[in-house]
């Protein structure tokens, strides 16, 4: 698919960022997405994680498709579990703002093989914090797989570190 045709009409320049959601409202680039995002991994996951809010469109369509289960990563204070019950990451993101990301502390198996799915990567610290978390909850990245990573200094530890794809 020629993504680049997609890009240019997601380049919302006033804010300098991109819209990806009109991507997910026409149904067979939709689908074409999703299984481009799946398609360098070739079933060597037994798990996607998506980081919310965007990586929970991609990451649970590319889950679904792959027959396998859907695990998020949630910002702070939206799962509905004690703090003992919890892995938790506190990040500075593109915007700035600090963050919390947390995932279930049960929620994978010993030995699973994640796959990391979410719309973008700027500095990488979402991206860091989620397969941290996975890491820690036992997972195994198996890879990440994104519309579009920005691939600087800010991000070389995660393209040294892990098997990361970019479709754009
Ligand atoms: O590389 P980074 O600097 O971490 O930035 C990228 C992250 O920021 C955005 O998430 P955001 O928290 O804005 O939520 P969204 O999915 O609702 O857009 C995007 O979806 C990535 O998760």
């Amino acid at each position: 698919m020629d993504y680049a045709y997609y890009y240019e009409r997601m380049n919302t320049e006033a804010v300098g960022r991109y819209d990806v959601t009109p991507l997910f409202a026409d149904g067979d680039v939709f689908a074409n997405l999703v299984s481009d995002l799946l398609d360098p991994f070739a079933d060597d996951y037994t798990r996607v994680v998506g980081i919310e809010a965007l990586g929970f469109v991609l990451g649970g369509a590319a889950a679904c498709e792959a027959g396998v289960g859907f695990v998020p990563v949630r910002k702070g204070g939206k799962l509905p579990l004690r703090d003992d019950e919890m892995l938790r990451c506190e990040v500075t993101d593109y915007s700035g703002e600090g963050k919390t990301l947390e995932l279930a502390a049960g929620a994978l198996d010993g030995g699973d093989r994640v796959l990391v799915v979410d719309d973008w990567v700027e500095t990488g610290a979402q991206m860091r914090a989620a397969c941290d978390l996975v890491e820690s909850a036992d997972g195994e990245i198996a890879g990440i797989s994104v519309l579009r990573a920005h691939r600087d200094e800010r991000t070389r530890d995660l393209f040294e570190r892990y098997d990361v794809y970019s479709l754009g």
